[in-house]
């Protein structure tokens, strides 16, 4: 599903105003009666207090105080601009017919100390058209709201933060329910924003789809539609030789479980062979705990220092965890990606063996996949003051070191050298676990080595990963699931994503 900017869904509003056609109003109210649909069936009893602006945004509040008015309700108008706009106008004269309803004014900070916070609060001061921080009387009633313990409901956006940009450190609401139209904001894929949307619910309003379809877009969230695209069922007729095989050099003594787990997903995620690379002391725990596995074991016991073996059988290579940093070990890396010049997964210590020696990067073959968690993201680009610049960054050094760069959290950020940005859809807080990183290069690793093409293999891998994970949490709680689980859920997932 494609993620538009605050412009553009501006410019959808529009175009559904003159094509299909309805007027503005109308539209407006269609938005309204979704979430009074909504709170209807969420907070069926609960009195209301209804926080306006005198923007588009309070334009819906008032709408929606209308459709509730049979309810017990006030609404509060923050009255600091001249005039509203004119479905703003239009929705207070339409409200002001109804004299049970009522309706007061914030004009000063002494109003704000007269506000009675009552029931569920709804918010409705400003929404996409924010164009600065929240300061003075907006801010301070931002925070009495905040203050008042209540439940909050946010239309559109919570109040003070930017549909497309930072808001960390801005004043804005901090909403238990976020009620948003239509399609996904890139502020609610952000973990800084995450406190502040609280549950994010998107209402279908009926904007005109042929916008959607005709209207390009950077940014992605990924969805059954583009993995339906993007799977490739199993040719019938093929043998181990025709899904590849995959290279990991992983492991070192004390993390060769981090091996194992990315050996088994790898195994698991389709691919017809897998060897591994070790230290000597990882040899009988690899060929004990997977059988399928074939080894290639180092001159060093503890870490890996050599590779004996022509790199060009291998159809991918997957390079990081529980590696080690070691400088043997980065002069490893270094023969490694020399020789190599097929796409290559690098993870964990394969990231901060190149943090160590950035030099390295040059060596990276073209369209290779990189998976670092934020930390290792810094570790490799250096600081960002925000999630947003870090995702700009990310999406800059992917188009000018021609990788694919896996930015890992809960939306796991996907940036292509060609400027595409997906966000994945799947994956749950029990996944923050040790080894579930090693479970995705193992995924990555032997999708690249199936033939999928590296945007392809990691838009995949990365969903299925969070799928596995999902499928895991559902049956054994969040708490309980270790990344071992996310490989034994891996079937139901491959399966889940054949069927769709
Ligand atoms: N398809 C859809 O999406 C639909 C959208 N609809 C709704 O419309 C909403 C967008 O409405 P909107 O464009 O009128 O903007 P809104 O957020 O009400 O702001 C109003 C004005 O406030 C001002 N202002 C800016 N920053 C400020 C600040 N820090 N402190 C104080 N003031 C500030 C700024 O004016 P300025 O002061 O710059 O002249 C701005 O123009 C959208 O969120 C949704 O709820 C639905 O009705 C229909 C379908
Ligand atoms: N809260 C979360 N929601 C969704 N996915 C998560 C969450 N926490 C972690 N994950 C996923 O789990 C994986 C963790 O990777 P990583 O941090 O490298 O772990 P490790 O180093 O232990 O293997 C990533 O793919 C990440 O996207
Ligand atoms: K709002």
């Amino acid at each position: 599903m494609k993620i538009f900017n605050a412009a553009q869904i501006r410019e959808w509003d529009q175009y559904t105003i003159s094509h299909d056609p309805i007027s503005s109003i109308d539209l407006m109210e269609k938005a309204a009666k979704a979430c009074v649909r909504w709170i209807n069936q969420y907070f069926p009893e609960e009195s209301l207090t209804i926080f306006c602006g005198k923007g588009n945004n309070g334009g819906d509040g008032l709408a929606i105080a209308r459709l509730l008015s049979k309810r017990d309700i006030t609404v509060y108008i923050l009255d600091t601009t001249q005039k509203g706009t004119d479905d703003f106008q239009e929705n207070l004269s339409r409200l002001e017919k109804l004299p049970h309803v009522e309706i007061r004014f914030i004009q000063t900070e002494e109003n704000i100390s007269e506000v009675n916070f009552d029931g569920v609060l709804i918010d409705a001061l400003l929404g996409s058209g924010l164009n600065r921080p929240l300061q003075g009387i907006t801010a301070r009633l931002v925070e009495r709201i905040n203050q008042s313990g209540n439940m909050v409901v946010s239309i559109d956006l919570p109040s003070g933060m930017f549909a497309d940009q930072s808001s960390l450190n801005n004043p804005q609401i901090k909403a238990d329910h976020t009620l948003s139209f239509q399609s996904y904001k890139r502020a609610f894929l952000a973990a800084e924003n995450s406190l502040h949307c609280g549950e994010v619910h998107i209402l279908e309003i009926g904007l005109h789809p042929e916008f959607y379809n005709n209207t390009p877009s950077r940014d992605e969230q990924t969805d059954e539609d583009i993995i339906y695209t993007v799977y490739k069922p199993r040719n019938s007729f093929g043998h181990k030789g025709t899904f590849g095989h995959a290279l990991l050099i992983a492991g070192s003594y004390g993390k060769i479980g981090a091996a194992v787990l990315s050996a088994e997903a790898c195994l698991r995620s389709g691919v017809g062979l897998v060897t591994c690379h070790l230290p000597s002391c990882g040899y009988t725990i690899m060929q004990t705990s997977l059988p399928e596995v074939m080894v290639s074991t180092d001159v060093d016991k503890a870490i890996s220092t050599t590779i004996e073996t022509d790199l060009s059988m291998y159809k991918a290579l997957g390079i990081g965890p529980g590696l080690g940093t070691a400088s043997e070990t980065r002069a490893l890396l270094r023969e490694v990606l020399t020789q190599y010049d097929r796409s290559v997964v690098m993870d964990a210590d394969a990231l901060n063996c190149v943090a160590k020696e950035p030099e390295l990067l040059a060596l990276i073959p073209a369209g290779s996949i990189l998976t670092p968690h934020p930390k290792e993201f810094q570790r490799l680009f250096g600081d960002t003051s925000n999630e947003f610049d870090r995702i700009d960054l990310a999406s800059q050094k992917a188009k000018e070191l021609d990788l694919i760069i896996v930015l890992k959290g809960h939306h796991t950020l996907i940036a292509l050298p060609d400027g595409r940005r997906f966000f994945n859809s799947t994956g749950n807080a029990g996944m923050a676990t040790g080894g579930s990183g090693d479970v995705l290069t193992g995924i990555l690793t032997g999708l690249l080595a199936q033939g999928y093409p590296g945007d392809d293999a990691a838009i995949l891998g990365v969903y299925l990963h969070g799928l596995a994970g999902d499928l895991a949490a559902e049956k054994l709680s969040m708490e309980a699931m270790i990344a071992g689980d996310i490989i034994r859920f891996l079937g139901q997932a491959y399966k889940s994503i054949a069927e769709m």
